[in-house]
């Protein structure tokens, strides 16, 4: 069953593994095949250190190839030559471009929103929240990634290009939201799918989707190579710019040595990366935003913890520009928020890999021998919950006490949301900043770790952090409470236990879709009766 790591955590190693002596590891053997699931810190150190001896196993990466080979769904030297090269983009150029992106269009966000509310209004709700927010991380990455320039407004007006049915933006979150029958299913299935049976709008709409992003992202790759002619060979701050660049840059070195291995990337691999930038950092920076305003409304003593810095850091006058070198590396409550969200909620529930041949791996206790093909499921979600490592961790005297109406009293440490558990506070002696825990290895694996770890990480955090300091610098986060009918028929307001329980029951219906997700997009009902609805108070 996919996902289950969220859905029953410990309870198959407590039920199936301790008994047979192996507290930490799982091992199913099935028609053919060995399977493996595990959560035991050295395994997953020791295999994530060997990419060539533990090769991708993920089905969903396998489905990211449709629009051509990238360096997700490669392995061996072929992923050696994409790693080099998309590494080299994401880098602190591109991060100072996704800060001040980030900043502008969350603004736009945050207008959106108190547009309705009426002028001077202090405070705004809106029940499309999440939905808001995933189309700010896609608007983020088209225009970081691709060089677009849309404004939040221009976002919200579809300008479809002359010949096409639907945006750059539409035909990615189609694919994306589609990603199987995407994958598999081929043009003429989609295209000619009849109208009478169930699912026809998406097949339609991925009829158009698939073959619509290859034709965007090809003029996309156009336009780039011949600004770039006219330029010279100096990249633009973006990464599609960067990737030619670099990809050309290395096609010159090669050609001058003579050489005959190819360093450089065809254009079917560079769209292929451009899939995977945009399809490997959309969903997951969504989702974690998502969870963190969920937990954020939940928790909010972890709000006021989170003023507290923010005010410290961003300049009193709204007007006044943040700047991505001074504001982002003290931003560290902030990031701790982030991780915390990641570790309760790692958008990868396990990360697949496989032995193509004999391999002797190191465990907590001894050393054993995988035979080949054994598919190694590593358990992301367990291990972030690994009592000997989170529970009660960093513990002091400037966390935040738990809310008032605390109800979950029973639940232990480690499964609670408490975001200065990775914040190291110095000595009262000590004249240092206080610092970001660092757990050892093996123990937080959300961007995975290795010579794989995601090339993506630091520009995740850079846009999380910009998009909350627009979030909190100027308003306190609320839920909503819903109107709820008493046992005689009589309406009346969510109690604040029922809207805490609602909320603890959102989280745990998650889902692993393409990530792991909650069920809160594409809320249509004015009633919010799925989801959750949002009031953004403003502070000042
Ligand atoms: C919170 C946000 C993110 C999380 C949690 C995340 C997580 C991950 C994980 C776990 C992997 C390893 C997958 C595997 O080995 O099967 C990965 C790989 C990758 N990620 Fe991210 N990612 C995030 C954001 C991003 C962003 C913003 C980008 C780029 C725009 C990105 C680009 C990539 C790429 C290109 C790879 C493949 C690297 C390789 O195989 O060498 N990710 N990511």
């Amino acid at each position: 069953m996919h996902g289950w790591e969220n859905e029953f955590k410990f309870e198959p190693y407590k039920r199936w593994s301790i008994p047979l002596g192996s507290p930490k590891s799982l091992v199913f053997a099935g028609a053919g095949r060995v399977e493996v699931s595990t959560w035991d810190r050295e395994i997953i150190a020791d295999i994530l250190r060997r990419p060539k001896d533990f090769i991708q196993f993920d089905i969903a990466n396998f489905l990211l190839n449709r629009f051509g080979p990238n360096v997700l769904s490669t392995d061996g030297e072929v992923w050696a030559r994409h790693r080099k090269l998309v590494a080299s983009t994401l880098n602190e150029n591109i991060s100072k471009v996704v800060f001040d992106q980030s900043l502008v269009l969350a603004g736009g966000m945050v207008s959106e929103i108190f547009e309705n509310s009426g002028p001077g209004s202090d405070c705004a709700e809106t029940n499309r929240i999440f939905d808001l927010v995933k189309k700010l991380a896609i608007t983020i990455l088209v225009n970081a990634g691709m060089g677009g320039n849309q404004a939040w407004k221009d976002a919200a007006v579809k300008q479809v290009k002359p010949g096409f049915k639907l945006t750059y933006i539409e035909a990615v979150k189609a694919v994306i939201g589609n990603l199987v029958a995407a994958a598999i299913l081929p043009r003429w299935f989609t295209s000619w799918y009849p109208p009478f049976l169930p699912g026809y709008d998406t097949m339609k709409l991925l009829s158009y989707a698939v073959g619509e992003f290859r034709a965007h992202t090809k003029d996309l790759i156009d336009e780039e190579k011949q600004r770039s002619a006219e330029r010279g060979s100096v990249a633009r701050n973006n990464i599609l710019s960067m990737l030619l660049n670099a990809s050309k840059e290395e096609e010159r070195i090669t050609s001058g040595t003579g050489s005959q291995a190819k360093n450089s990337l065809s254009d079917e691999e560079i769209m292929g990366n451009i899939f995977i930038f945009t399809s490997a950092g959309f969903d997951s920076t969504a989702n974690t935003l998502a969870y963190t305003l969920v937990y954020l409304v939940q928790n909010p003593q972890y709000q006021d913890w989170l003023f507290e810095e923010i005010d410290a850091l961003v300049p009193s006058d709204p007007e006044e520009p943040l700047e991505y070198t001074s504001v982002f590396p003290k931003a560290i409550r902030c990031l701790a928020v982030m991780l915390e969200t990641l570790r309760l909620h790692p958008p990868l529930v396990h990360l697949g890999k496989m032995t193509g041949t004999p391999q002797v791996v190191r465990t907590s206790t001894s050393e054993i021998e995988i035979p080949t093909g054994t598919i190694i499921f590593i358990n992301s979600v367990v291990v972030h919950l690994d009592p000997g490592v989170w529970r009660d961790l960093n513990r002091n005297k400037f966390e935040p006490a738990p809310h008032k109406d605390d109800i979950d009293g029973d639940v232990p440490d480690e499964c609670r949301f408490r975001p200065s558990r990775w914040i190291i506070n110095p000595s009262d002696t000590e004249n240092t900043q206080p610092k970001i825990f660092q757990p050892p290895k093996g123990a937080f694996i959300p961007w995975s770790m290795g010579p794989r770890v995601c090339p993506g990480q630091k520009m995740a955090q850079v846009e999380f952090v910009a998009i909350f300091l627009v979030l909190l610098r100027a308003h306190r986060l609320e839920a909503v409470k819903m109107v709820v009918r008493d046992a005689s028929g009589n309406e009346r307001e969510e109690a604040d236990h029922e809207l805490h329980e609602r909320i603890v029951q959102l989280i745990k219906k998650s889902v692993s879709k393409v990530t792991q997700e909650m069920d809160v997009y594409n809320i249509a009902d004015g009633k919010c009766s799925r989801g959750l609805g949002f009031r953004l108070v403003r502070r000042h």
